[in-house]
């Protein structure tokens, strides 16, 4: 076991484009789309021990400890490894808010399994951690990865695609979005056709990429249940081509150079909430991680 603290950060993600494509026999839905991981995002320290408890303070999320993802996470992990008496504290600094569509809970709890499989010495590879996290979200496995791709499946089906080098203003209207709820509705487009990865490939990685591919099949049912995200997305619409991420709340337009997107970041409407941030293809996570193995 490995005691030195671990400090790791879980990123956010946006979903440049989004196609529903079905829905199967147990509920869950056939999509498609593009993952694009942020350079920001929620801060955990680990360290690893002995005592059999997983210890979590996780300020910002209302939750009792066992449902949290990371703790749901550490569990789940330690079971698979078959070790009851791993022990760990874990500690979050939360800045991406829940409910807004980049997936926060979803990369924290991909972060605990790449974080405390290294720490508790698990050597499970990336397949059994996606496989894991599957388990618990279908947004995780993409984060345990670590690289921006194009998803199929119900988003675990990844193959990584470079993405342009770009800065997203990522705004947060006031209200959280259930994601089960949205999936649910009656009124959900479920039957877009879809498309194939050679034509994503096949089109220049400009700064408009995915072009004519973008969009997102939550935008319309979400915009009619909450005329606040409409208005955030008009809102930054002024700057560019501005959507839907995930089921939402968040909205975001990509910007090029990092000072067009602070300065639109300063125009910011009171009653939104935003950040800036840069477009990665490798997560910092799992940099950090290679950092620290490689020191430690
Ligand atoms: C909308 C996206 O964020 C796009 O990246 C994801 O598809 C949602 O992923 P997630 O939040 O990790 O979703 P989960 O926690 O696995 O599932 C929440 C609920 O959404 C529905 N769900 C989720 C993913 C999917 N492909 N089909 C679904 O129908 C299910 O009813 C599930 O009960
Ligand atoms: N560590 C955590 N951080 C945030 N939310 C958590 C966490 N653990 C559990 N949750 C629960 O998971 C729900 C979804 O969290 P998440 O931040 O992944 O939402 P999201 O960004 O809307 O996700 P998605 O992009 O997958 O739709 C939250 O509403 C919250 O109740």
């Amino acid at each position: 076991m490995n005691t030195q603290p671990l400090i790791l950060t879980a990123p956010a993600k946006l979903n440049l484009m989004l196609r529903i494509l079905g829905r199967r026999a147990d509920g869950y839905h056939e999509l498609q789309t593009i993952f694009q991981l942020l350079d920001y995002g929620d801060t955990l320290t680990f360290r690893a021990n002995t005592s059999g408890e997983i210890q979590l303070d996780c300020p910002g999320v209302d939750l009792p400890a066992q449902d949290n993802l990371i703790f749901r996470a550490a569990c789940l992990l330690r079971q698979q490894a078959g070790k009851p008496a791993l022990g760990a504290t874990i500690s979050v600094s939360k800045v991406l808010p829940a409910g807004g569509g980049i997936g926060g809970g979803s990369s924290d709890a991909a972060t605990t399994l790449l974080g405390l499989n290294h720490l508790w010495q698990c050597d499970f590879d990336l397949d059994t951690l996606a496989e894991l996290g599957r388990q618990l979200g279908a947004d995780v496995p993409v984060f345990v990865r670590g690289h921006s791709a194009f998803a199929e499946g119900v988003g675990e089906k990844l193959t990584p695609i470079p993405t342009p080098p770009r800065w997203y203003l990522v705004v947060k209207p006031d209200c959280h979005i259930s994601t089960a709820a949205l999936f649910s509705d009656s009124r959900l487009t479920r039957d877009s056709a879809a498309i194939t990865l050679a034509a994503l490939r096949d089109r220049r990685l400009d700064t408009h990429w995915p072009g004519e591919y973008a969009g997102n099949d939550f935008q319309p049912l979400v915009e009619n249940l909450y005329p606040e995200v409409r208005k955030a997305r008009e809102w930054l619409s002024q700057f560019g081509t501005a959507q839907l991420t995930g089921t939402g709340a968040c909205v975001f337009a990509g910007f090029e150079p990092e000072a067009s997107a602070r300065n639109a970041l300063e125009q910011l409407p009171e009653n939104l909430a935003g950040f800036v941030a840069k477009g990665v293809n490798e997560s910092p996570a799992h940099k950090q991680l290679a950092k620290f193995a490689a020191t430690v």
